[in-house]
């Protein structure tokens, strides 16, 4: 389970101060997916930053399975797995090392280390890559030997930030697919969007962030109720007050 409570960031610079997160509380449960949707400079970013322990709040904090991220930063990012924004492989390396070298960084050794490579490589289907270079892999394949390296030390919580951006309609299936057996299992999933119709489809909660605040949450359903709408997309449009940044 992931908490957000009371998250404060400002960036400063000479001239101006931009409040990126100005009191953001919220929960991502376990066996449940969570989107937080938002426009363009939401905060969304941020907020993740803040939990992976890449930031530090100004006020405010998030926890990880009750540990807090700024405080015991690798204890939080033990029960963590990330997937980036850009997926940012060693192009000399086998998709086995690559895995081989995120499952040393979160200490892992030995026969365990071994075993939970070949687990992993196995739940992915990504058995045929295991010993090529990631030179020349095809955008599908990148996001599954990152979905390996995320998931090695078998984190009980996920985050993506924007995963789908930049991936094909089948990429995008087998990312769906993946997020919603990991949640069967019991996990948590967190991802930022601000895509509605992957929000709509794969969402059970959604958070919806603007101007680096909570603006409404609760199930898809929830918020088209509470703003008295049929579609989320106009729903999302009616709770912020705003179309701006936001896709359909
Ligand atoms: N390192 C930084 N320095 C200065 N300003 C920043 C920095 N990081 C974020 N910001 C500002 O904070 C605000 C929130 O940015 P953030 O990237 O968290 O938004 P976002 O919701 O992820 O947006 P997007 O959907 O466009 O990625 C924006 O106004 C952004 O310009």
């Amino acid at each position: 389970m992931i908490e957000v409570n009371n998250l404060r960031k400002s960036f400063k610079n000479k001239k101006q101060t931009v409040v990126a997160l100005d009191g953001l509380s919220f929960q991502a449960r376990d066996g449940e997916i969570t989107g937080i949707l938002g426009p363009n400079g939401a905060g969304k970013t941020t907020c993740l930053r803040t939990l992976y322990g890449l930031l530090q709040a100004d006020e405010g904090y998030a926890t990880i399975d009750g540990i807090n991220a700024s405080e015991n930063p690798l204890g939080a990012r033990a029960k963590l797995g990330i997937f980036p924004d850009k997926f940012g492989l060693y192009e000399r390396l086998t998709a086995y090392e690559q895995i081989d070298y995120f499952a040393s960084l979160h200490g892992m050794t030995g026969n365990d280390k071994k075993q939970a490579i070949e687990r992993v490589i196995a739940d992915l289907d990504i058995q045929e890559l295991a010993h090529r270079k990631s030179a020349g892999f095809s955008q599908g394949q990148r996001m599954k030997v990152t979905l390996a390296q995320a998931l090695v030390h078998s984190p009980q919580n996920f985050v993506l930030d924007e995963p789908t951006r930049g991936l094909d309609v089948m990429s995008t299936r087998v990312l769906r697919n993946y997020l919603n057996k990991f949640k069967e299992k019991g996990h948590c999933i967190l991802f930022s969007s601000h895509v509605m119709q992957e929000v709509a489809a794969l969402c059970d909660r959604v958070i919806i962030v603007a101007d680096g605040k909570l603006a409404a949450q609760g199930t898809p359903q929830e918020l088209c109720e509470l703003a008295g709408e049929t579609q989320l997309e106009e729903a999302f449009v009616k709770l912020i007050g705003s179309d701006e940044g936001v896709a359909a």
